[in-house]
């Protein structure tokens, strides 16, 4: 089900809980979301449609691809560069890694260690913010 943008700056900025099995409507709602934003948006958290749980989703390419639970173990190679997002307007600057290492749930609940570089690597990272409530 598409579900509604979240603006509300109180609710993007509280820290999200860890998501169990019982979570999964929301991962198909948060890809519904993604798919029906597609033409200016790469990339959600849950919090963006109003669920405090630690699930995003992220353009690949081909299909978008969920990740509950998910958690950045290693970063290299930092720079500068300036984001959107969803929920606000315009672009602001932040810093990013090249290459993470992440640590997530598949959307089968099973555990998952991958290497992420480039622009996906990028739009994890925004999302993996907005679990810890952090906006641009
Ligand atoms: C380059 S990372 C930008 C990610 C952003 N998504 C919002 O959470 C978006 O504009 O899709």
């Amino acid at each position: 089900m598409i579900r509604n943008v979240v603006h509300d700056p109180t609710q993007l900025s509280t820290k999200a809980q860890p998501a169990t099995k019982l979570d999964a409507p929301v991962v198909t709602d948060l890809l519904d979301t993604l798919k029906a934003n597609s033409d200016n948006c790469v990339g959600m958290a849950a919090n963006m449609i109003g669920v405090n749980k630690r699930i995003i989703v992220v353009d690949m390419g081909i299909l978008p691809v969920a990740m509950i639970n998910p958690t950045i173990t290693k970063k290299a190679g930092a720079f500068q560069t300036s984001e959107g997002c969803l929920s606000l307007t315009g672009e602001r600057p932040t810093t990013r890694y090249k290459t993470i290492d992440v640590d997530f749930l598949n959307q089968n609940f099973q555990r998952q260690h991958q290497t992420f570089t480039g622009f996906v690597a990028q739009i994890i990272q925004h999302e993996v913010d907005h679990c810890e409530g952090i906006v641009i």
